[in-house]
């Protein structure tokens, strides 16, 4: 499923209506239906309904949705923010509908305060107002309107975005409307992954108001969400006759004498997924404390790394940040012919030897959180964050690498400016070592795929559904600890395998 920013749903709107020649008023009759059908089995009889109508083409959605609610005889007032003139377009024609099918409107500058004393009266409200076209803070009168549906004790269901939300998420402090279900139409936009946008959605329905799919494929959408089906349909099956080294010979370097644990997790995440020979670099006096917990890994001194030996390094979690682990990142980088996996620290030290990234044969993954985006980017914590897709993007493509940017939604991008997005996980994951875990994760997958971009994608998916599993089944999401995290590997890895035909 594409995700879109506003301008390119604007034109994926605008080649479905001029190109295709799908009419604007078809795809809102659309639109307004299929919300309808969508919101039925939500709605009671006695319900009171207020649908509230902006003067856009959201607000030609909302007429539509009257008027289906209308036939079905629901108790319904439709309130209209512009004057009638103002109406043009789609909406307009949709507005001319619903009054010669036998609607009635109201207008919320006429009767303001019946308006302000039906809106507490409402146990649904349709939020109708604004949708992709907004820009910046609401004006008078749609923000004291916004803020009454959000005073009001209905449960409100928004049409496409929440009224006031940019499409594109990014930073905002004004007002918007707080949904309890967002109905969106056709796919997923920008802000429904950001923060703070994401809070105001509610639930989120995807909505199919029927453009074609020439439509994104003409406007080279890159981005989309990597699902369930793209896991199942991607999953490594195991040869009957493979063998260990079919699986990955991989070369961890990780953990210090104050961070055994990180090298610990990172391997247990690997070897739970499945790597067929793992190596693990840390400094002697912690070997047996790492050892403990990764039995089945071999061991080997930071001195007497034999790079070209491995099928692939991942490199980082928990090295140190001193001058004598730098040299390991230059030295992995200058082994230019196998794949490289940087995290954590490893990050740290990237920044000095970045120009090496471009001149790699071999592919790099990095997995930076916020904070390591920023150091690597020289921007602010804050500045990743509203801009995570773009920011993403473009270090992936301008170093030819797989970025793939950590938190709720995790952003991987590739070299050629693909994005995937992944929507699995909870706050659970919230907690030092889980993303230890993850690049042990990935670590694994990088060997044992088809494609890297599915390992990564596969791994980020799976990692999350694990934090799902322990949240749904035996853990509250406090109390996760990263190494719960990979004991539960396997019984996700199970429920997925049970499912496909292997
Ligand atoms: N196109 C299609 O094919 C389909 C589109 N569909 C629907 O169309 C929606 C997009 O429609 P849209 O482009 O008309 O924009 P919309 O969100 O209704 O609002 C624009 C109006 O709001 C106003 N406005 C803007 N900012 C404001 C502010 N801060 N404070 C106050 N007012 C503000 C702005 O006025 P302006 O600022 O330009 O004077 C303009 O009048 C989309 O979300 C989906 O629901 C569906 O029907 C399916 C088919
Ligand atoms: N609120 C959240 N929802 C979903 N996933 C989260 C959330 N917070 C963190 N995560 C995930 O947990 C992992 C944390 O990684 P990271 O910040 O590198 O931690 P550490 O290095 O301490 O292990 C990442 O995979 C991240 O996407
Ligand atoms: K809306």
């Amino acid at each position: 499923m594409h995700i879109v920013s506003r301008e390119e749903m604007q034109a994926i709107d605008h080649y479905a209506i001029e190109t295709i020649g799908l009419q604007g008023a078809i795809l809102m009759e659309n639109a307004g239906r299929a919300i309808f059908q969508k919101l039925l089995p939500l709605l009671k009889k006695e319900d009171r309904i207020g649908v509230i109508i902006g003067k856009g083409n959201n607000g030609g959605d909302g007429f539509v949705i009257a008027r289906c609610l209308m036939e079905k005889s629901f108790q319904t007032d439709v309130w209209v923010v512009p004057a009638k003139k103002e109406l043009t377009g789609d909406a307009q024609s949709h507005m001319g509908i619903y009054f010669r099918a036998g609607g009635t409107v109201r207008f919320i500058q006429d009767e303001h305060n019946t308006f302000l004393k039906k809106v507490n009266e409402y146990t649904v409200v349709i939020d109708a107002l604004l949708g992709t076209g907004v820009h910046g803070e609401p004006r008078s009168p749609y923000l004291g309107v916004i803020q009454s549906v959000n005073q009001s004790q209905a449960m409100v269901a928004a049409v496409d975005l929440p009224s006031g939300v940019p499409a594109n998420g990014g930073q905002f402090t004004h007002e918007a409307v707080q949904a309890d279900h967002t109905y969106t139409l056709q796919c997923p936009k920008l802000a429904m992954y950001t923060k703070p946008a994401a809070a105001y959605f509610g639930t989120s329905h995807i909505v199919d108001i029927g453009i074609p799919n020439i439509a994104f494929r003409e406007q080279e959408v890159l981005r989309r969400l990597w699902t369930r089906e793209d896991v199942l349909t991607s999953l490594p099956k195991r040869e009957a006759f493979s063998h260990k080294g079919a699986h990955g010979k991989g070369l961890l370097i990780a953990g210090s004498t104050e961070m055994p644990g990180a090298a610990a997790l990172a391997a247990k995440g690997a070897l739970r997924s499945g790597i067929g020979l793992l190596t693990i670099s840390t400094p002697e006096e912690i070997w047996t404390a790492v050892s403990t917990h990764a039995v089945e890994a071999t061991y080997v001194s930071r001195d007497d790394i034999q790079f070209d030996h491995y099928d692939g390094i991942a490199l980082g979690p928990g090295l140190g940040r001193e001058k004598s682990t730098a040299h390991l990142v230059k030295k992995a980088l200058s082994h230019d012919d196998i794949p490289l996996l940087i995290d954590a620290d490893g990050l740290f030290h990237l920044k000095s030897y970045i120009k090496l990234l471009k001149k790699r044969q071999a592919p790099v993954v990095i997995t930076p959180h916020p904070g390591e985006m920023a150091r690597l980017t020289g921007l602010t914590i804050k500045e990743i964050e509203n801009n995570r897709f773009q920011t993403a993007k473009a270090f992936a493509v301008n170093h030819g690498i797989y970025v793939v940017l950590k938190g709720k939604y995790t952003v991987i991008s590739t070299p050629d400016g693909n994005q995937f997005v992944n929507d699995t996980g909870n706050a659970a994951l919230a907690k030092g070592g889980t993303g230890d875990v993850l690049t042990g994760m990935i670590f694994a997958f990088m060997f044992q795929h088809q494609s890297l971009l599915s390992a990564i994608c596969n791994a980020v998916h799976l990692h999350g559904m694990v934090a799902e599993h322990l949240t749904l089944h035996s853990h509250s999401k406090l109390d996760v600890l990263a190494s719960d995290v990979t004991q539960a590997i396997p019984v996700v890895l199970h429920n997925f395998y049970r499912d496909t035909v292997c």
